[in-house]
């Protein structure tokens, strides 16, 4: 895959192919764009600040881990900045009043404390998922793991980093590491595959497995998606505003009930809609804790929009598995060469078609046809053109029956037709307009090719396998008789 799907769906939009190609072109834009998004979501993180150099939502260690997780190393001078840049700003607003050189120092620490654990996390999860055969739900987890454990690492780094460059004292560390960890921890959870898909729309040049789950399915959101949007965004709203009025504890809890809206969009719509609509969830919760003044709550709403994105991460799994079953499905039920039922499907379908036309008192008859002569045919024309016949040969008795009519492949170039409400003088019709068929066909070559034919009618008690036995031991007397002829039985 040279270009994903979603990059080259925004790319036939006239405006943004030309931006995209700008930035695509232009390493020095592409830095110049991360390093403001990434100043910019630190600012958002800000409006949840739960306690001193914590926000309890942190969009940043997203942002870093999804950029060094597609980029690399050769992002880092940019994280650096912006670390430094960030660090300038925050010994401003708390007033600390380091020296210019003693911030620049505590920005380089702080930078190398953020980066570094999220570099060896990102790295971890690369290394699993573009060199393991990890299965969707084991990459699944295998990201959750590593985004809480590299957020835990990230938060004990960076806080002994603040503490030992001055920026924080040792007692603000007990009020301040949970919601450091749960802040990050949202922030690449919640946030990072979006700005996972994201950034690789800007640098498309490598291939990720764990990202074609994201971005193979593009582009197209269902025309309910919208709906499904506003009812968690009126959720949303509905459970905060009720927070606000009662301002009691148990009311915030009703944040939980967003696990529904969102397990319904995980189920029925693609990833990428999946995971923007976690993202768009988080942003809101985030903007009203801070117009409604709800930083009382903020702690629960972090904890159920993690447990609701946990969920609905693992969700992404069931679009590719409900795929992969239908695949399988149509394996084990469909004959490879053929195209007609697999023997399996074959005895499924025609047991409850007998017990159907058994239960309605309806005739059913049992046709079984074998090539004539078919070894022949391999012998002197070899393998391929056999099967080329058998395959040809089903093509045209597919045509020739009804819908209802069951065909299937017996085995080697033996078939059963099932022919529901049919009696035996159709079904003897039905045979003989079959033999007559497929007698003007040339399949190989030029010459023609024959069948014979045995039939049976059902009798009340009969199954599956009586039918059948019937049916074949017709067929046998049919080739017993020269071939290219019909026996009933
Ligand atoms: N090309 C091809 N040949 C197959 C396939 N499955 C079975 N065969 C061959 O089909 C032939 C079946 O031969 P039989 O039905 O026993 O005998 P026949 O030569 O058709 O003779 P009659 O049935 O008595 O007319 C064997 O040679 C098998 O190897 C297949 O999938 N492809």
């Amino acid at each position: 895959m040279q270009r994903s799907d979603f990059s080259s769906k925004l790319s036939d939009e006239s405006g943004l192919t030309k931006f995209l190609s700008f930035l695509r072109a232009s390493p020095g834009a592409r830095a110049g764009l991360l390093l403001l998004a990434w100043l910019a979501v630190w600012f958002i993180g800000g409006l949840v600040e739960y306690a001193h150099h914590a926000s309890v939502w942190f969009p940043p260690a997203g942002l870093t881990f999804a950029v060094l997780f597609v980029v690399g190393l050769r992002a880092t001078p940019i994280l650096m900045l912006a670390a430094i840049l960030v660090t300038i700003f925050t010994n401003n607003d708390y007033q600390i009043n380091l020296q210019n050189i003693e911030v620049i120092e505590s920005g380089i620490f702080f930078g190398i404390a953020h980066i570094v654990p999220y570099y060896a996390g990102s790295a971890l999860l690369r290394w699993l998922t573009q060199t393991k055969q990890l299965t969707l739900p084991l990459s699944i987890i295998s990201f959750l793991l590593i985004a809480a454990t590299s957020a835990l690492l990230a938060t004990a780094l960076v806080l002994v980093s603040l503490i030992f460059t001055g920026m924080m004292s040792s007692q603000e560390l007990s009020a301040t590491w949970l919601p450091f960890w749960i802040g990050d921890m949202a922030g690449i959870m919640v946030l990072g595959p979006l700005f996972f898909s994201v950034i690789h729309i800007l640098y498309p040049q490598k291939t990720f497995k764990i990202l074609e789950h994201i971005e193979g399915q593009l582009p197209v959101a269902t025309a309910q998606y919208k709906y499904k949007l506003m009812i968690s965004f009126t959720l949303v709203a509905a459970a905060m505003l009720l927070a606000k009025f009662t301002q009691s504890m148990d009311s915030s809890f009703a944040i939980f009930f967003l696990v529904l809206p969102h397990m319904w969009i995980a189920c029925t719509e693609n990833a990428f809609y999946n995971i923007l609509s976690l993202a768009l969830s988080s942003f809101l919760i985030v903007f009203l804790v801070d117009v409604l003044g709800l930083m009382n709550f903020v702690m629960v709403y972090q904890y159920a929009i993690n447990v609701v994105a946990t969920n609905a991460m693992f969700a992404i799994a069931i679009p590719a598995l409900t795929a992969s079953n239908h695949q399988l499905k149509t394996k084990v039920f469909t004959d490879g060469l053929t195209q007609t039922a697999s023997r399996e499907y074959l005895f499924q379908q025609a047991t409850v078609e007998i017990r159907r036309a058994q239960w309605k008192n309806n005739d059913l008859c049992m046709l079984v046809y074998d090539i004539d002569h078919f070894k022949q045919i391999n012998d002197v024309h070899g393998h391929d053109v056999g099967d080329k016949a058998l395959k040809a040969l089903s093509e045209r008795v597919k045509q020739f029956l009804r819908p209802a009519d069951i065909l299937g492949r017996f085995g080697g170039d033996e078939f059963i037709v099932l022919l529901p409400e049919t009696n035996v003088d159709t079904a003897m019709v039905v045979a003989n307009r079959l033999l007559k068929e497929i007698n003007g066909l040339q399949l190989i070559n030029s010459e023609q090719l024959s069948i014979s034919i045995g039939i049976t009618q059902m009798q009340h008690n009969d199954d599956f396998e009586s039918l059948f036995k019937r049916a074949d031991s017709a067929l046998y007397q049919a080739k017993r008789a020269g071939r290219n002829s019909i026996f009933q039985h």
